[in-house]
């Protein structure tokens, strides 16, 4: 494989997960991939083959059971959990198919909400109503979420997602609850993101169409990645090792 001048800032080596004690389910197994910066990267595989659990590794939301995850060349077993913390902080950006917008708080104080438990070196405000303005939506900044649109709904999030200048945006069925009409400008807007933001997409998704417009696909199946390939326009080395 040749990565040669691409930053390599996400490794899973060896990987597996396995949910419960008594009962053990393996979820995971022999994952290994490796993924260059900047890239749009989407997840596809039937329900229950693994395509959330592989996306909260990678976002150090879950620990692997076994393997190595090494982001920026960090061994993330190696980190006590308020390291993880920061790591989460300044490498991920989060979108779910659920929006999970706080309901009484506005579109703006949505947007700065990830912020507020750290500091920060922009005005936390006026970082918000940029993005606001990125995503289309200045003119809805005080409006709350149950007087937007699901797709209105779902930029915000990505707005939010983006205030901490996240080097990576995981998005798990980021278009799965809107009509394919939002769904394509959800998909556009992260393209856009990836492009002009230097930010990579990881995209857990069921819609094939959408997937083959991304950069790489991961094709998984019960619990194992069982094909990395370039999607229709995607001229990048391929990820798994
Ligand atoms: N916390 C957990 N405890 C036990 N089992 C879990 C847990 N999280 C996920 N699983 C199981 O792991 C398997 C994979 O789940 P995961 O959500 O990663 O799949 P998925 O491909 O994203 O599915 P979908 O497309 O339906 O969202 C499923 O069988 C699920 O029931």
């Amino acid at each position: 494989m040749n990565t040669e001048g691409l930053a390599l800032s996400i490794l899973l080596k060896n990987i597996t997960k396995t949910f419960g004690s008594i009962v053990k389910t393996n979820v995971l197994q022999d994952i290994n991939i490796k993924i260059s910066d900047n890239q749009f990267i989407s997840v596809l595989g039937p329900s229950g083959s693994g395509k959330s659990t592989l996306l909260s590794l990678i976002g150090t939301i879950e620990t692997p059971s076994s393997g190595t995850i090494l982001i920026n060349d960090i061994d993330t077993i190696e980190l006590n959990l308020d390291e993880i913390a920061d790591l989460r902080y300044e490498n991920f950006g989060f979108v779910f198919q659920q929006y999970h917008l706080i309901d009484s708080l506005t579109a703006l104080e949505n947007v700065i909400i990830p912020t507020l438990t750290r500091k920060v070196e922009y005005e936390r405000e006026k970082n918000a109503f940029e993005l606001l303005e990125l995503v289309g939506l200045k003119d809805q900044k005080d409006l709350y979420p149950f007087q937007l649109s699901g797709g209105q709904q779902q930029r915000v999030a990505i707005a939010r997602a983006l205030i901490t200048k996240p080097k990576w945006i995981l998005a798990d069925e980021p278009t799965g609850n809107l009509d394919s009409k939002n769904g394509e400008l959800i998909f556009n807007l992260l393209k856009k993101i990836q492009q002009e933001e230097n930010c990579g997409i990881i995209m857990v998704t069921h819609d094939t169409t959408l997937a083959e417009r991304t950069d790489q696909i991961i094709e998984m199946n019960d619990g194992r990645i069982q094909l990395v390939r370039r999607g229709k326009n995607g001229s990048l080395p391929i990820t798994h090792i």
